[in-house]
């Protein structure tokens, strides 16, 4: 039987000590119960944080760096002392640590995404406990994580774990931060995160010194459900604690079950994290047979293109009403297609000589941009489906898998 895999993101607020400094013993508590988690038979995947807080005091700052020079200044420092600290108390347990340090840009670019999968894959294999930090030091501002959380849950859907766990300060997810409201309850188990949840539960603001709050875990959890890995969010102390939450036994709430279906590695990337490269506008019969025909697109439905794009990349698919309805890879260039737009089949393929006249032959789900907030650029207008729709189409076998009706839109 294959092992589960197991992907835990422990967050600053669980690694800091009163000052904000990176707090050992809490960090070695980890090491134990990811240790005891790993001998159990599961493969770990550890996302951390704490290389600011492990850092900041070493370069002299009295409390942890709020300007962003000085985060990665701290970083820097801190992420060598992090990885050192938790390679020694893996070591006391016979376990081999491997650092690997990724940005968004490793996730935009397909080949760097694809070799993030197969070092991952390769080190799980070896029975090594790879951790995972964003790569502070050199990440744009615009394009950062900036908290953990949505990292963990990318991660999650890239290695097809089977469980996400997202442990922090607080047991669970509440109606309102309970820090605030002493009377909000907490939820023990979600099945989705719909879009009530985000507004009830809505606030930003995080432990002392973590970064997203609540708001920021709902995200990833919307995307790591989307990717078909259900989630857990919330604490435990001891080194079964990660065992107990596996168990459904964890103090915290859980998020989404586990008949859910990992969305496969190609899809992912288009899905979540491919570069638009352009547009194409699509007539309604090639938008009644793409949504439920399930067709690929050929020439003669496309309308108009926007944007200059080669083979291979990855263009966004609108309507007449310029929604946005799906996303794939484009089978010609921008050049041919400006020749074959609007031609039949046997025209397009005669002009460029081929065998085949798809202009997208797999189109994927409208992309879940929302869950994926790209910092300081709140004002984009994204276009997401439901998380439970895209569930039930995992779209790893589907061409089509976009439906309008699953549509809406926000900004
Ligand atoms: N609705 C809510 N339910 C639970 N916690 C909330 C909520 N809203 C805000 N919070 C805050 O989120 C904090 C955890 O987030 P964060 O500081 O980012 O943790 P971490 O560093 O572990 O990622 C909690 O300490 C709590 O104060
Ligand atoms: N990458 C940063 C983590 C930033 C952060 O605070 O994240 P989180 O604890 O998830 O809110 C670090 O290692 O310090």
């Amino acid at each position: 039987m294959a092992k589960k895999r197991i992907v835990v993101k422990i967050g600053s607020s669980l690694l800091t000590n009163k000052n904000g400094g990176l707090s050992e013993s809490k960090l070695n508590e980890h090491a134990e119960a990811l240790a005891y988690l790993k001998k159990r038979g599961y493969e770990v995947v550890l996302i951390s944080s704490g290389a600011v807080a492990a850092g900041f005091s070493e370069l002299g700052y009295p409390s942890r760096p709020v300007t962003l020079a000085g985060k990665q200044a701290a970083a820097a420092v801190g992420q060598g002392l992090l990885v050192q600290a938790y390679t020694e108390a893996l070591r006391a347990h016979g376990i081999v640590a491997a650092q690997l340090l990724l940005t968004r840009n490793n996730f935009g670019n397909q080949a760097q995404y694809g070799n993030a999968y197969s070092t991952l894959t390769g080190l799980l294999k070896q029975s090594v406990l790879p951790i995972i930090n964003e790569n502070d030091s050199v990440a744009v501002d615009e394009l950062t994580f900036g908290d953990n959380d949505m990292l963990s849950a990318l991660v999650s859907g890239l290695v097809h774990a089977d469980f996400l766990i997202m442990l922090t300060d607080i047991n669970g997810l509440y109606e309102s931060n309970p820090r605030i409201n002493r009377t909000a309850k907490r939820y023990d188990f979600l099945p989705a995160v719909t879009d009530d949840l985000f507004n009830h539960t809505k606030s930003d603001s995080g432990s002392k010194f973590g970064t997203g709050g609540m708001t920021s875990k709902l995200s990833a959890a919307q995307t790591a459900l989307s990717l078909g890995v259900p989630v857990f969010v919330g604490t435990g102390t001891g080194q079964e604690k990660l065992i107990h939450i596996l168990n459904g036994e964890g103090d915290g709430t859980y998020i989404g079950d586990s008949k859910t279906h990992n969305l496969k590695k190609p899809k992912q990337w288009i899905a979540f994290h491919s570069p638009i490269s352009g547009k194409i506008e699509i007539d309604e019969g090639a938008e009644r047979a793409i949504m439920s025909n399930g067709k690929s697109l050929l020439p003669a439905g496309i309308k108009a293109f926007e944007g200059t794009f080669d083979i291979g990349d990855v263009v966004e698919i609108i309507n007449a009403c310029k929604t946005v309805i799906g996303k794939g890879q484009v089978n010609y260039s921008s050049s041919d297609l400006n020749t074959i737009k609007g031609l039949s089949s046997g025209e397009a393929m005669i002009k460029t000589e081929r065998n085949h006249p798809e202009a997208i032959h797999r189109v994927c789900a409208a992309v879940p941009q929302r869950f994926i907030p790209i910092r300081r650029l709140s004002t984009l207008f994204t276009v997401h489906l439901s998380n439970r729709i895209f569930l039930r189409m995992p779209c790893s076998c589907l061409k089509i898998t976009a439906g309008r009706q699953l549509l809406r839109c926000s900004s």
